[in-house]
């Protein structure tokens, strides 16, 4: 039976999350930190461990048949290969920033500067869609350094918590684009691997699912059911059984984490009580 090869960053920023994210999805790796290829012991997917700018050609020429790594380096390398899924994990900015000191009002103040990036492609592109004439130096890492040792006016790097910016003299002037770790494919896989990769999005759904939804339980008093239940969509909709006390209800559902606050506030004013959340291990919709 054929397997899978599925490309992850050696050591970075995304190798953590992306095997916790294969162990999520059941998928039994093990890592020794020298060697570069493995295999799972409970699934048809071989691993290979590599420098994240390589991923996407090791992709387009079916050396590896999937990867992960920063949308970033898929529209920098610009090869012809398949995003088929944003991961939700290493969300940043990549932006134009300059020295903290300079006046800045718009696009037009970049009109020829030098301005230092790992990312010539996605720069240039952006530049050249503003009509704005620039000279782009291409530098490998510690961009920030550029414009203080003279090398280029402006910087173009990616920006999460802005320490980097600020410790090294330079502001944030715009954002070009945002970016998160997303799942790459060969266009030509053959249809043994393609159901192999159809295994793997379905965990990653399940995963993702389980993560942006939290189960609840809370007791409801029965004049308030109708307003209650109406605040919680619930995958269907909600559970309702009686309680042994008479005129209250418990009620389980799921709810969304980034709605969970509000609902919870209403759901107190109803005069609900003894709310529990709890984590959901795995949800297959
Ligand atoms: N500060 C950050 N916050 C969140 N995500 C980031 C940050 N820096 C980088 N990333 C994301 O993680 C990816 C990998 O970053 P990392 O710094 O590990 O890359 P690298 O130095 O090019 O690694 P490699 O040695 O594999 O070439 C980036 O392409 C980007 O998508
Ligand atoms: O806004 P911040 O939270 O400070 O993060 C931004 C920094 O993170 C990345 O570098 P990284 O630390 O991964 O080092 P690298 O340049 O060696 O890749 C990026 O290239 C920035 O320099
Ligand atoms: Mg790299």
């Amino acid at each position: 039976m054929s397997k899978l090869k599925i490309a992850i960053q050696k050591s970075g920023r995304l190798s953590e999350k992306s095997l916790e994210l294969l162990k999520d999805c059941g998928i039994k790796i093990s890592t020794s930190s020298r060697k570069l290829r493995t295999e799972s012991s409970n699934f048809p997917i071989e691993v290979l461990f590599l420098r994240d700018d390589d991923i996407p050609q090791y992709v387009e020429q079916g050396v590896a048949d999937i990867g992960i790594l920063g949308e970033n380096e898929v529209w920098e390398k610009a090869k012809d290969v398949n995003t088929i899924r944003q991961l939700g994990f290493a969300g940043c900015k990549m932006c134009l920033a300059i020295p903290k000191d300079e006046v800045y009002t718009d696009l037009s103040y970049f009109e020829g500067k030098k301005v230092a990036t790992s990312y010539p492609r996605i720069l240039g592109n952006f530049f050249q869609d503003n009509n704005i004439n620039v000279k782009i130096e291409e530098i490998g890492g510690s961009v920030e350094i550029a414009p203080s040792i003279g090398l280029a006016n402006a910087i173009f790097d990616i920006v999460s918590t802005g320490s980097t910016l600020l410790t090294n003299g330079l502001k944030q002037v715009e954002t070009v684009v945002e970016s998160q770790a997303v799942l790459i494919s060969n266009k030509n896989l053959e249809t043994e691997k393609q159901a192999i990769v159809d295994r793997l999005l379905f965990r990653i759904e399940a995963v993702k699912q389980s993560s942006e939804n939290k189960y609840i339980l809370l007791n409801a008093p029965n004049e308030k059911l109708e307003e209650i239940i109406a605040l919680l969509p619930g995958m269907k909709s909600p559970t309702v059984l009686p309680l042994a006390q008479e005129g209250w209800s418990s009620i389980h559902t799921v709810i969304k984490e980034d709605t969970f606050w509000d609902i919870i506030e209403q759901l107190k004013a109803f005069g609900a009580e003894g709310i529990l959340v709890l984590e959901i291990e795995k949800m297959i919709l």
